[in-house]
């Protein structure tokens, strides 16, 4: 085994985090990957060369920039990629064959340009790794079928990529979409509706029929397309609605176009909630900048749920602040949560409720078993390797305060990340108060966080340790 600062290559088999007092520190992560592959779409089919800042440079943003540069779009890379000055196009591009586009494993890059290439018009073939062949798409292609003129098709079993898009836009502007498994589908399409007004000179009109998941991104997706330049109407159901057939859609309508722009894009406040919960979990005090509760990314309200927990919060003008080093009763509470808004920092949370001392409930996340991996299943299956007591519901679980490590630096367990960056991330937080955790492939961080073990290596003080495979 070996000590080294540097970041894990794909030669690193595992990784532990050694465990130590509380951290305190301060931080600003990587740029937002939802916000990046929003404003890299919109700046593609926008009107002019749009200049976008502090964009996140990991792989879900290189699959989404490949895929654009692959058909046409002229995208200048500075600082690192951190700056990327984007030269929209308006037209489908031409190729005699289709264009065969890779999107790895990232969801948003997969249902963003379905959508967009399948308005734009043109011949493509989107592909992935095996798991993003087994990642649902169907309910976007079936609002898309009715609507296309041409084909579209997932062709996976179960509806799921790779997709065959042939068409020459939309010959429609009135669409429908089910929403209970992503909201990805809802704003994919809310993004692609400027480029079928385009040829229509027509507002489109969305409607999501039945329930809709992680609604603060498709207010994200609203907010960012207003500041491209577009217009969106969004129609949220009153709740007395929601039962009367057809009264409790949320129904978007859109018009107008993309115009090119200049945008500083916010740091990411999923890779924000492994820090803020490493300070709950080792009783430390940390800072985010670049982030503040109006923040566009509906994660910043994971501090909410430290919050409940125990945790102090303070915001400043462009920073929130998580302190632990006084917690009532000298220990976190556990808490009974609703998680649907806030998916993606599940995984942190489950971390932080193995040192709470009561139980924790998440609820409403059942469509955590589509992400990278099943997210609540095998999620479930690792912290138990850990001694953890924890009972998976439909809609989320149950993780009780662990009691009884059955991990520790002489009796060390390996815990599978299934290629899923969060799991690691978010293992390396319980890495702070047990020893013996190793990482499998921490790697994998880089779909959204290629940098994440410096960053948290540097922000708690102390050298992970690695080993090779
Ligand atoms: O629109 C987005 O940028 C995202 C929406 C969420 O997905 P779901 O809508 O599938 O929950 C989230 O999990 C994902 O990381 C990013
Ligand atoms: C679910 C995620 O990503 P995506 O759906 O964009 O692949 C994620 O980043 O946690």
């Amino acid at each position: 085994m070996n000590s080294t600062t540097e970041s894990p290559s794909d030669a690193i088999a595992t990784v532990r985090v050694i465990p130590g007092g509380p951290v305190c520190g301060s931080i600003r992560p990587p740029g937002s990957k939802s916000l990046t592959n929003r404003a890299l779409l919109m700046a593609a089919f926008g009107r002019g060369t749009s200049q976008l800042e502090g964009a996140l440079v990991s792989e879900d943003t290189h699959v989404m920039t490949d895929s654009l540069r692959k058909i046409g779009v002229d995208i200048e890379s500075q600082d690192a990629g951190r700056t990327l000055v984007v030269t929209g196009v308006q037209s489908a591009p031409k190729s005699d064959s289709p264009f065969d586009l890779y999107i790895a494993n990232s969801g948003t890059t997969v249902r963003f340009l379905t959508a967009a290439l399948s308005a734009l018009g043109g011949n493509y073939i989107l592909s992935g790794v095996p798991r993003m062949h087994e990642r649902p798409i169907g309910d976007l292609v079936d609002a898309l079928s009715p609507v296309v003129e041409g084909r579209i098709e997932a062709v996976s079993e179960g509806g799921c990529p790779p997709v065959h898009i042939q068409t020459s836009g939309w010959a429609k502007h009135e669409l429908s979409v089910a929403g209970s498994v992503s909201s990805q589908y809802l704003s994919g399409l809310m993004m692609a509706a400027p480029l079928a007004s385009r040829r229509s000179n027509q507002p489109v009109t969305i409607r999501v029929v039945g329930e809709l998941v992680s609604r603060p991104y498709v207010e994200m997706t609203a907010d960012a397309m207003q500041v491209f330049g577009a217009s969106v109407e969004l129609q949220w159901p009153m709740a007395a609605q929601s039962d009367v057939a057809g009264q409790g859609d949320v129904l978007v309508q859109i018009s107008g176009d993309y115009d090119a722009i200049g945008w500083s894009i916010e740091p990411d406040a999923s890779a924000a909630s492994y820090f803020w919960a490493a300070a709950a979990i080792s009783g430390g005090d940390v800072t985010v900048k670049g982030l503040s509760r109006a923040a566009t990314q509906g994660d910043v309200a994971f501090v909410d749920v430290l919050e409940m927990m125990g945790c102090q919060i303070e915001e400043g003008d462009d920073s929130i602040r998580v302190i632990a080093t006084d917690l009532p009763g000298g220990q976190l509470g556990g808490v009974d949560v609703d998680m649907n808004a806030i998916s993606d920092t599940v995984q942190t949370l489950a971390m932080v409720a193995l040192f709470a001392n009561s139980p924790t409930r998440v609820r409403g996340v059942a469509h955590n078993r589509f992400k990278e991996t099943d997210r609540i299943g095998d999620l479930a299956c690792e912290l138990r390797k850990l001694g953890a007591t924890i009972q998976e519901h439909d809609d989320g679980m149950t993780i009780h305060p662990l009691s009884e490590p059955a991990v520790s630096e002489g009796n060390p367990v390996r815990l599978d990340t299934y290629h899923d960056h969060r799991m690691a991330m978010s293992f390396s937080l319980a890495g702070l108060r047990l020893g013996g955790i190793e990482i499998e492939n921490p790697a994998c961080t880089g779909k959204t966080y290629p940098n994440y073990w410096s960053d948290l290596e540097q922000l708690i003080g102390r050298a992970h340790h690695w080993t090779a495979e």
